[in-house]
Formats: C-alpha cells, structure tokens, sequence
C-alpha cells in the first residue's frame, strides 16, 4: 500500500536527462531549465552518474565529453523509499532494485510539493482536532474517559463544571479520586456496559451511561456520561415529547387550560453552563446538604431568588415552607410585624385577632431574606436574637415562640462596606457569612444568553399561546455587545418586549429596544426596574394603610399612631395614593 510519503508518489517519471551526445554547455542550458543544480547522465535507461552546474560552468568553453565531468556519487533510492527519511537538499534517484534503470526523479519541486501537501494535511488534521475538542467540550453531557487501568485521559468541560476539578487536575489521577462514587472501575473489570443507570453527585441523583472501551478483545478504557442533569429533566423531556405528538390535537384543546409551571425549583431550572454559573450552583448544591445560613449576593436581577428556591427544594427542609420577605419592600415601620407577626392586642385599637410573622410562618422550612442590606439596624438586631435563641417574639407578646427554620439570606449591596459605615451590624454579617455564596452577573457569563433564550422563547409562546418565534442570529451578535446592568431580569424584559413587537414569526434586530445597539444601557432596563420597584413598594405600603385604616374604622389620628408615623405623613402619603 502506497502511503502519501512514499517516493513513487511524488517521483518526476520524466526528468531531463544527459547522455553521451551531450557537451557541457548543453548540459548547463539543460541544467538552468531545471530547478537543481545537476542533471543525471543516462544511458539504455541505465543511471550513470550526475553533471554539476559548478562543472559546467568550470568547463564550459572546452569541447570535452560529458563523461569526463561526471560525478559517480549520488543519492539513489528504491521506490519504497519513504520522503520522510529524506535529510538531504539534493535530488533522489530511483532506481529499479534488479535493473537498476532510473525509475523517476525527486528534485527540489517534488520535495516543495510533498512538503505542502504535507503541511495541508497537518492543518486539516489541526482543525479537525480543534472541531473535536470543541465538541467534546460543548457536548451537553459529561464525558470522562479512562484507560485500563482507571486513569483519566479525557475529561470535558461540562463533567469538570459539574465536579468542580479542572480537567488539569483530572487528567492523569485515578478517576475514584475524580468522580465520587464512581463505577468506571468496575465496567473495565467486567466490561459490561451500564445504560441510564442513577448515580449520586454532589448530592443529586443524576443519570449516567458507562460504556467499556473493547479492541482487540479487550477492555482498553471506559467512557463515563453524565446524560441528564437528575431526573426532572427526564420527566421534562417526556413533557415535551407528549407536546409533540399533542401538537396535532390542538385545535380541539383550544381553550383549555394551560399546563402552568408549578412547584419546586431544581438547580437545572437555573438556565446556564458557563463555568461561573456552574461554579455557583455547585456551590448552591452543596450548601443545601448542610444546616447552615446561606448568604447570596449578585447584581439586582442576577437570579438569586431562584437559587435560594433551588437550595430550599434541595434540602432536608424542602417539604416545609419556603417563605420570601423582601425587607426593602416592606416600609421601614411595618417590616417588624411582618417578620415577627403580632399579638392581639398589640396596638391600640380595635385589631382583635395576632398575625403571626413571616418568621414563625417559616418553622420547618426556609425563610428567605431578600435585599437584607436595606434591613434597618433595630430589625437586624432581633433578627440576630431570633438566630441565637432561635425563638421570635411577637410585638406585643409575651411568650417567645421556638422556630426552626434554615435561613437564606441574599442582598445585592456591599454588606463589608454596610458594615463599615455602621449601617449593618458586624454580629450578623458573621452570623450569615456560613456560605457565601456569589451569583456573577450576566456580563460574565455571556455565554448563556441564547441558553436562557432558547429556554424563555418557546415558555413566551406557551403563554401567550402563539406559534413559536425564532430569533435572528444578529441579536445575539448585538446582546453579546451588551453590558446587562439589569442581568437575567433586563434580559428577559427585553426578550418579552421583542416577542409582542416582532410581527412575524422571527425576531429581528428591528424589535430590539432603541437605541439598545448604540447605548451602553437598554432604555429602561436599569430604571426602569428601580420604577417598577418603588411602585411595588408603595402599592404595598398603600395596602398596608388601607387594612389599619379599615381595622380602625377610618380613624386617621388612630392609624398614624398604629403605623407609627405622623398624621400629617399619614395624610400625605393619602393625598399622594389618590
Ligand atoms: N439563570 C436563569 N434562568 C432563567 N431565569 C432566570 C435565571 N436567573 C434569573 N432568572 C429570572 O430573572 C428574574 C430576576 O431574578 P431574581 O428576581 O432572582 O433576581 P435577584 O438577583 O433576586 O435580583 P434583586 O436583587 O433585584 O432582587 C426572575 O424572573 C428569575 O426567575
């Protein structure tokens, strides 16, 4: 079998070549047609020697026989000869085994065109290696390979995100001190393969396949999946596939009601595989296998509501309640007797029945403190009394009520620099620094844009129960451009904003926002949520008055002097209701 080094390949089967009829300054012109700097001198097909240019040009004027000049040494091969053993600049004869007769010539234009080929080929094999890492890196799954003998020799991105050991530090190690749990060994062992078996790691059950590597008749390696990220995405598949064949009954199931997501959240509802994300949520798992406060900090809308949800529903605790206070939307005055609830009787008035609080409301499962930077001080030092003592009390009451509940906590300002400026108690900042736990924002794990849109396209269709829209690859271009001072939340505003502009069924980059591709900040993005936010704070607060106003019959001095503000403030925040 011929291979691409092989002489023959490349041989010129028709070289110039001298014989004896030949003088020396025919040979030179012969010699300067070529591209080396001898010629062969043959005769009956037989290789007799080589003419140098230098020889020529030294006896060119005398009228003497090309043999005279002839150099007997020179470099002659089989054609087996393989071109990669060629270490010489000077040309190659090949010459028939038995006969000996010059089969072909590799002069310097042979070598130059094997060396090119040569070259194409390194690159072509370059690329296709690059294809395959990037696909072994961007394959949904987990793949890790080992050899016989357990050891790791190929890891990917998604399995090292998902066990937090970089592919550097896999590489190399016995793959038991890579993956907990893992049953590779055993498939080398007995080289049966195990299919969508469950597996443990980092505490949630995921689905893996182990596959032994044969040739030869022998198990050489092993090939570890990670297949699906636990078993929810399973049954979400199986959703989707009854979509699909439903799609053809829609018309009858026109005006019925929406399957609407309900439910706990799993940290693989938390769209997102850059490293950064995978990072927070292996750290989000594992503080949910443990007692301790969890503290999440991230820009505003970086999705640190969702990651306290997940840590609940991954915890011992999911089955208990998942309460959420967000401490900076509640006025000041009437956060205490929503966290802590109140006795009868606690105000003056004619209130009769207690409220319990969001605190005790939480006993058995989780209380979520949102935006707990904008705790004022007094607040934080009962919430810091209900940690140590671990039991709240009502305003107004007399008895403490034990609670047990696991805290997760989340703010989007600089609780160290709070602290500093004496705006948050240094006692708590230690009590809920446990486990930290850092949401980064959308700007640094840009590559989960078109995951998150891929993920929110076809859920906007469903509500709005429309056919699905798909989306111009130019927004991307643009969104990758973007800042994104209001991460997931902006991202997902301006998704919806797009899908009831857009007129057909394809998003172009005519619906995005104006001016979202000139301007660092889309409009309305960042002030816009801060609007919306002070809205939802005085709609609150607003209720909130109306219910004191309604409990005391409309007795304004009274109610002030419930909510503990001024009857002028009372009446001007009425004024500024209306
Ligand atoms: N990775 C994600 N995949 C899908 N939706 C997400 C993701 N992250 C956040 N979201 C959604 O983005 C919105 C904003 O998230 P969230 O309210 O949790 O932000 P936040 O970090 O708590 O912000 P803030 O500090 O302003 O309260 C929510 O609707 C949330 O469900």
């Amino acid at each position: 079998m011929t291979s691409i080094n092989h002489v023959k390949q490349w041989m010129n089967m028709e070289p110039i070549t001298l014989s004896n009829t030949h003088t020396p300054r025919d040979a030179l012109t012969l010699i300067a047609k070529s591209a080396d700097k001898e010629l062969p001198i043959v005769e009956k097909g037989q290789m007799l020697g080589v003419v140098t240019l230098q020889d020529c040009v030294v006896h060119l004027d005398e009228d003497t026989d090309i043999f005279s000049i002839m150099k007997s040494e020179f470099l002659a091969v089989s054609d087996d000869f393989s071109l990669k053993e060629n270490r010489d600049g000077a040309p190659l004869y090949v010459l028939h085994e038995k006969t000996g007769i010059l089969e072909g010539v590799i002069g310097r234009e042979e070598m130059a065109a094997y060396y090119e080929r040569i070259r194409e080929r390194e690159e072509d094999a370059q690329k296709t290696i690059e294809w395959l890492k990037l696909s072994f890196d961007t394959a949904y799954e987990g793949v890790a390979i080992v050899d016989e003998k357990g050891i790791v020799q190929l890891f990917n991105e998604t399995y090292s995100r998902y066990v937090g050991v970089t592919k550097e530090e896999a590489i190399g190690r016995s793959v038991e001190n890579v993956i907990d749990n893992t049953r590779l060994p055993v498939v080398l062992k007995t080289g049966v393969p195990e299919r969508n078996q469950p597996h443990r790691l980092q505490g949630q059950e995921l689905v893996v396949h182990r596959l032994p590597i044969w040739k030869n008749g022998k198990v050489i390696g092993a090939v570890g999946m990670l297949v699906y990220e636990g078993i929810t995405e399973i049954q979400q598949v199986l959703q989707r596939m009854e979509l699909l064949h439903t799609t053809g009954k829609q018309t009858e199931k026109q005006g019925a009601e929406k399957p609407v997501r309900q439910g706990p959240v799993h940290f693989e509802d938390i769209v997102g595989e850059s490293p950064v994300i995978a990072k927070a949520k292996k750290i989000g798992r594992k503080a949910a296998q443990t007692k301790a406060a969890v503290i999440i900090t991230g820009e505003t809308g970086v999705g640190k509501e969702p990651f306290a949800h997940a840590i609940h529903d991954m915890g011992k605790r999911s089955k208990g309640p998942f309460v959420a206070v967000n401490c900076s939307a509640i006025p000041e005055n009437l956060l205490e007797s929503e966290l802590f609830g109140y006795e009868k009787g606690a105000f003056t008035g004619t209130r009769n029945d207690g409220k319990p609080g969001k605190i005790e409301l939480a006993h058995g499962g989780t209380l979520f403190l949102d935006e707990i930077g904008d705790m004022p001080l007094t607040t934080q030092a009962k919430i810091l009394r209900v940690l140590q003592e671990r039991e709240v009390d009502r305003v107004g009451g007399t008895a403490p009520i034990p609670v047990d509940f696991r805290l997760i906590t989340a703010t989007n300002k600089d609780l160290k620099k709070q602290m500093e400026a004496d705006k948050f108690r240094e006692d708590l900042y230690y009590r809920l620094h446990v486990m930290p736990l850092h949401i980064p924002p959308l700007r640094e794990r840009k590559q989960d844009i078109p995951l998150i849109i891929a993920d929110q396209l076809p859920k906007l269709s469903e509500i709005n129960e429309t056919t699905e829209k798909t989306i111009d690859k130019e927004i991307l271009q643009i969104m990758f451009r973007y800042e994104w001072p209001g991460n997931v939340r902006e991202l997902l505003n301006v998704l919806e904003r797009m899908f009831h502009l857009c007129e057909e069924d394809h998003i172009r980059s005519e619906d995005l926002p104006d001016g979202f591709n000139e301007q660092k900040r889309a409009p309305g993005s960042l002030s816009e949520w801060r609007e919306k936010k002070q809205k939802q704070e005085q709609k609150f607060e607003q209720k909130q008055i109306e219910d004191v106003l309604k409990e005391v019959k409309g007795n304004k001095s009274e109610a002030a002097k419930r909510l503990g503000i001024s009857r002028a403030t009372l009446y001007n925040k009425l004024s500024r209701f209306s």
